[in-house]
C-alpha cells in the first residue's frame, strides 16, 4: 500500500465495480487516498476493496455504521479484516455504541482509523431545526465531536465550516475529516455547508473527502492535481 501525500480522500460514489475501478486505475494512490461508500460497497462489496487495495490504494470504507453496540462492534471487526485504513460511525449511536466501537479493534494488530460522524455536510440550519436538538448545529457538532474524543475515536467527519472550533477545542492530533469541498466555482450539489479545499486546509482540516468534482470532471486526474497543488 502506498502512503498518500496528499489529505485529499476521493469518494468513489459509483452504482458498480466497472467504473469506480475505472476511475481508480487513472488516479495515483502517492496523490490520493479512496473512500467507498454505501450505494458501491453495496454493489460491489469486499472484492472491489481488494482490487482498489491491489492498485495501490488505502480505503476508507465509509458505511457510517449506526446500530446497536453489539451489531456495530462486528461490523467494525469485519471492516478490519479487510484490511480498510479508515472507517466511520455515526456519533449519535451514543456513548455505549462508541465504547463498544474502541473495544472492537482491541485485538487488531494493525487497526483502522476509527472515525465518528456528526451533522452530515448536506444539512443547513432549517434541516437541524427540524431534527429539535438543543442549541445550534454548531453547539451539536462540538457536543458530539467531544463525545467522539471522549470515547476515545482518533477523529470526527465534520464540515470544515466547523474545522476551526473543532482543532482548538479538541487539538492537535484528533482527525478532522471534512467533506462539503468544493474548488471556487463547482456546483454545491447536496452539500449546504461548503470551504473550499484551501479554506478547509486553512481552517484545520486533517483529509478532505472530495467526490463529484473529481469524478464528474473531465479528466479527474487533473482535477485531483488542481486541488492538490491548491493547498
Ligand atoms: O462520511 C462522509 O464521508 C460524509 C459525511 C458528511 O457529513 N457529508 C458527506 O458528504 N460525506 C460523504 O462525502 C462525499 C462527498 O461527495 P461530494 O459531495 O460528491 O464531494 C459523499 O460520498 C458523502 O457520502
Amino acid at each position: 500500500m502506498v502512503i498518500a501525500a496528499s489529505p485529499v480522500i476521493v469518494a468513489l460514489d459509483y452504482a458498480e465495480m466497472a467504473p469506480a475501478l475505472e476511475l481508480a486505475s487513472a488516479l495515483d494512490p502517492s496523490a490520493c487516498r479512496l473512500k467507498v461508500g454505501k450505494e458501491l460497497f453495496t454493489a460491489a462489496g469486499p472484492l472491489l476493496i481488494e482490487r482498489l487495495q491491489g492498485l495501490g490504494f488505502e480505503v476508507f470504507l465509509d458505511l457510517k455504521f449506526h446500530d446497536i453496540p453489539n451489531t456495530v462492534a462486528g461490523a467494525l471487526r469485519s471492516a478490519a479484516a479487510m484490511g480498510v485504513w479508515m472507517v466511520n460511525v455515526h456519533v449519535s449511536g451514543g456513548r455505549r455504541m462508541l465504547e463498544a466501537s474502541v473495544e472492537a479493534f482491541a485485538n487488531v494488530a494493525t487497526p483502522p482509523m476509527l472515525i465518528g460522524v456528526t451533522v452530515l455536510t448536506s444539512m443547513d440550519a432549517q434541516d437541524f431545526a427540524e431534527l429539535a436538538y438543543k442549541g445550534s448545529l454548531g453547539d451539536q457538532v462540538l457536543r458530539l465531536a467531544n463525545l467522539a474524543k471522549d470515547c476515545g475515536l482518533q477523529g470526527v467527519v465534520c464540515s470544515a465550516k466547523e474545522a476551526t472550533v473543532l482543532r482548538q477545542e479538541l487539538g492537535s492530533t484528533f482527525a478532522l475529516v471534512t467533506p462539503g469541498i468544493r474548488p471556487a466555482g463547482a456546483k454545491a450539489d447536496d452539500q449546504r455547508r461548503i470551504l473550499t479545499p484551501a479554506e478547509a486546509m486553512e481552517a484545520g482540516a486533517s483529509y478532505l473527502v472530495v467526490g463529484r468534482p473529481i469524478t464528474r470532471a473531465a479528466d479527474p486526474a487533473a482535477a485531483l492535481e488542481a486541488i492538490n497543488s491548491s493547498l
